[in-house]
């Protein structure tokens, strides 16, 4: 489902090379696994991700290719997902708050945090498994959601939705030139899909959760 007729390159980030399965792909897609460490914690490995696609964009990823589509590994693409999705920088509306009211939004609220948004402030609650847009753009946005990342651990401070929380506050100053409606994110298990969603194209794989996280 994901850009079909386009080159594509499945970077895939993991601890465990050894256990990407391969997967025979259509012509013009390549397959890219990117070693990286492992943390005891599922928030540290969420949130490092931004450290670890901030660093690969300045390595190779902005020599190598036009556009990034950062997304979670524990969701499946199920219908057309393709260049509509494309701009500078986009982010996705998170489908459990899409119709939330602002103040309702699940932002970091201590201001101690560098993730910190005022309650009369804000546009949307994005979801930090989907975003993206040119590398330049992204690179800029993992560096900086990992900079702050790195001054709330000093302060002895984590972020209510780790990377989350600070993907918000930064695309709050830093207004993405498009914004994705929750068909482009979606959890069956968790919410019912209204019937003016008609597709859903990247939706949540059933998990263990407590197993998985601790
Ligand atoms: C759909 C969606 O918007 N998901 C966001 C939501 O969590 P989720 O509940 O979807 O979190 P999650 O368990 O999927 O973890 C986020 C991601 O980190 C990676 N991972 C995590 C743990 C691990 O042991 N190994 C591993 O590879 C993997 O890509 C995973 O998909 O909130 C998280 C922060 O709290 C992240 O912002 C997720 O992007
Ligand atoms: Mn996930």
């Amino acid at each position: 489902h994901f850009m079909v007729g386009h080159r594509v390159t499945y970077y895939i980030f993991t601890d465990r090379p050894a256990d990407v399965p391969s997967v025979p792909l259509a012509e013009g897609r390549q397959l890219v696994v990117l070693e990286v460490r492992n943390y005891a914690r599922w928030q540290d490995v969420s949130m490092h991700r931004m450290e670890m696609i901030s660093n690969f964009s300045r390595q190779r990823f902005l020599h190598e290719v036009d556009y990034l589509v950062c997304v979670d590994v524990d969701m499946k693409f199920s219908d057309h997902v393709g260049v509509e999705i494309l701009s500078p920088l986009f982010g996705t509306l998170h489908p459990g708050f899409y119709r939330a009211a602002r103040q309702d939004f699940t932002y970091e609220r201590r201001p101690q945090s560098q993730a910190y948004i005022p309650r009369d402030e804000g546009d949307f609650y994005y979801a930090g498994g989907f975003f993206g847009g040119l590398v330049v753009e992204v690179l800029q946005l993992t560096t900086a959601c990992h900079q702050a990342m790195v001054v709330d651990r000093a302060n002895g401070i984590e972020a209510v939705w780790h990377d989350e929380s600070h993907l918000n506050r930064y695309l709050l100053y830093h207004k993405p030139t498009k914004v994705l409606s929750p068909e482009y994110l979606w959890d069956e298990r968790m919410l019912q899909r209204p019937p003016f969603l008609r597709k859903l194209c990247y939706v949540a794989v059933p998990k263990n959760h407590a197993e998985i996280r601790n």
